[in-house]
């Protein structure tokens, strides 16, 4: 979606700080010591190549003005809002898209039937007449763009219209590439009740229940039109935001094992976490579609909605989610609904800021490609990406907007926390960042590190074997025993160790090189003290093991044959010559093995930095 962030690069090491983005607001950039960056990176705004858009440089547009999924008059002048207030100038102009079908925005009075009286309630639902027809044109419109494997953006209208978008883009893909389609929905609600389990009857909220199947219907004039190629694998939904779901509708996401990351996940995650929790359980093969309901975010960033819940997204949460969805060049279709620009409470600047905030989180990014007019340099990037972001900017600017009153945004940032007090009319809240914490991801050569910990584990457990029996052999003849047995075993349980301690940081997901190096060069050292120990032993000036096997056992000639005890001895004694060339065969093994982790561990580090 958006170009990638502007300021979320901070040096390795550097203090927590504020800094402003484009679109006028702050951003605590804590920098955990994992995370380093080369200062000359430049902004990673255009070149994402589309994994499945064979026109990534089209934009299909479906403007529907559209409010009949629920009650409140005005969601259904929120793609003019928005057209007016510049997005699809942004999108032409400053991003360089081709856009198609942006000409028009739908009314779809043609399909409404003319008086409330022709639309009765069906199954508790309201105006459901209404909803089927326009949700499945809509579906032929979207389906008529992704077709052409061009992205389409639509503009809604209530979340209902969903039901078409989705079934559009679903059946497109379907046809194009034999693939599922997987959907984000951000939204503070599930939107999957089923027409009996609605508490309102809004078709707003059922959307899900439609396209999944968990509604079902066979009359055409009430979604039976809704073919099994346009339906959505509920294990291919992924919600993000949620706080506002119905008991049934937990029911159902608990039933189906649906990924659902609540308020409570972004809080406790953060979103970079959240994301890549979401995009993994999607997985890298799998087209996109993006439904945003501006809900998602706190009414404080989009008031003028219809159902607007409290505690929801930061607009740089919701931002980043548009970003890191575009950044996996997987995004077929966005769709952004819910903008009603007649509501705008407390305020009449709650729709301006509504409206601005759905700028904020469009337009997609420049398009990929290798088309020099997209191959936008730092500079055009920002410039482009600053204007996106202000297609607000035919409206009146003058109210304080808390972020970009320098007195608040350079704020002292407490412990990672950044708290604003924004003043709006009479009332004042107090409004919290929640930092997002960033994780940097190393790319480990699986097969080299999984047979580095086989050959590391069989080489401890040898030396261990070998070191263990003749310990007991010297403790039976009461001998005494050198100190380098107990210590090379000692050093062999201690890499048996560092071989669990990876494998469980491998399954915690934090593998980190650093750890890796440092462990392997401290078992590095020890072990090359035993080696080195083992080999005066073997080969050492005086009395060497090496040279009395030679003489005894391998050199001894004739060789003793036949039940006797000297028979017995010297195949005990070949055994043990044999063992101490074992031993130091895999001493050797494991020290080039310990010299290769780190050199593995260090250009992970590298590649990945
Ligand atoms: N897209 C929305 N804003 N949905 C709100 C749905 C609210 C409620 N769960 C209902 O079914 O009526």
């Amino acid at each position: 979606m958006s170009p990638s962030v502007l300021d979320d690069r901070a040096p390795a090491g550097a203090a927590p700080a504020t800094t402003k983005t484009a679109n006028g607001n702050g951003t605590s950039a804590p920098a955990p010591a994992t995370y380093t960056v080369d200062s000359n990176t430049p902004l990673n705004t255009s070149m994402t190549p589309s994994k499945f858009l064979s026109h990534p440089h089209d934009l299909g547009i479906v403007a529907v003005g559209f409010a009949g999924g629920q009650g409140k008059a005005g969601v259904d002048a929120a793609p003019s809002a928005l057209i007016e207030a510049g997005l699809l100038a942004s999108l032409h102009d400053d991003l360089g898209y081709n856009l198609h079908g942006h000409d028009a925005v739908h009314n779809y009075s043609d399909l409404i039937p003319a008086s409330p009286e022709l639309d009765p309630p069906y199954r508790g639902m309201k105006n459901p007449r209404a909803v089927s027809a326009v949700t499945r044109r809509i579906a032929e419109q979207v389906y008529s763009h992704a077709r052409e494997g061009r992205m389409v953006l639509t503009l809604g209208g209530d979340h209902s219209i969903a039901i078409g978008t989705i079934a559009g883009s679903a059946q497109a893909v379907k046809e194009r590439l034999g693939k599922e389609i997987a959907v984000i929905w951000v939204d503070a609600h599930a939107d999957i009740n089923t027409p009996e389990s609605s508490p309102s009857g809004n078709i707003h909220g059922m959307p899900l229940a439609f396209l999944t199947g968990l509604a079902k219907e066979d009359k055409e004039e009430f979604f039976g039109w809704i073919k099994e190629e346009q339906r959505l694998n509920i294990k291919k939904l992924v919600y993000i935001g949620l706080r506002d779901v119905d008991p049934v509708e937990k029911r159902i996401l608990r039933e189906n094992g649906v990924k659902a990351f609540s308020m409570f996940d972004v809080d406790r995650y953060g979103i970079g976490r959240v994301m890549e929790m979401a995009l993994a359980h999607i997985g890298a093969d799998t087209p996109i579609h993006l439904s945003f309901d501006v809900d998602a975010l706190d009414p404080m960033w989009a008031p003028s909605t219809g159902t607007p819940v409290r505690g929801g997204l930061t607009l740089r949460e919701g931002d980043y989610i548009c970003e890191s969805v575009h950044l996996t060049g997987q995004l077929v279709a966005v769709d952004l609904v819910e903008v009603n620009p007649k509501l705008a409470p407390e305020t009449d600047l709650g729709a301006h800021e509504t409206i601005r905030t759905g700028c904020s989180l469009l337009p997609p990014a420049v398009p990929p490609d290798g088309d020099p007019k997209h191959n936008v340099n730092v500079q055009d990037s920002k410039q482009a990406w600053e204007q996106s972001h202000d297609c607000g900017r035919t409206f009146s600017n003058e109210h304080h907007d808390p972020l970009t009153d320098p007195a608040v945004a350079d704020a002292a940032v407490p412990a990672g926390i950044m708290a604003s007090t924004v003043t709006s009319g009479s009332s004042s809240l107090v409004y919290e960042r929640r930092v997002v914490e960033r994780v940097h991801r190393y790319h480990w050569p699986a097969i080299q590190l999984n047979f580095w910990m086989l050959i590391m584990l069989a080489a401890s457990c040898l030396i261990i074997g070998v070191f263990a029996t003749f310990v007991e052999t010297l403790h039976v003849l009461e001998q005494p025993i050198p100190w380098y047995y107990p210590y090379y075993i000692t050093v062999a349980c201690l890499t048996i160790a560092f071989i669990f301690l990876l494998l469980w940081l491998i399954f915690q997901r934090r593998l980190l090189p650093s750890i890796v190096m440092v462990g392997a060069f401290i078992i590095f050292v020890m072990w090359l003290v035993g080696l080195v120990v083992i080999s005066i032993q073997l080969w050492g000036p005086r009395n060497s093991i090496s040279s009395r096997c030679n003489i005894y056992v391998f050199g001894r000639d004739p060789k003793p044959k036949g039940e006797s005890d000297v028979t017995r001895s010297w195949l005990q004694q070949k055994s043990v010559c044999q063992s101490w060339q074992a031993v130091f065969a895999f001493g050797l093994i494991g020290q080039i093995f310990l010299f290769w982790i780190m050199v593995m561990a260090y250009s992970v580090f590298v590649d990945d930095a």
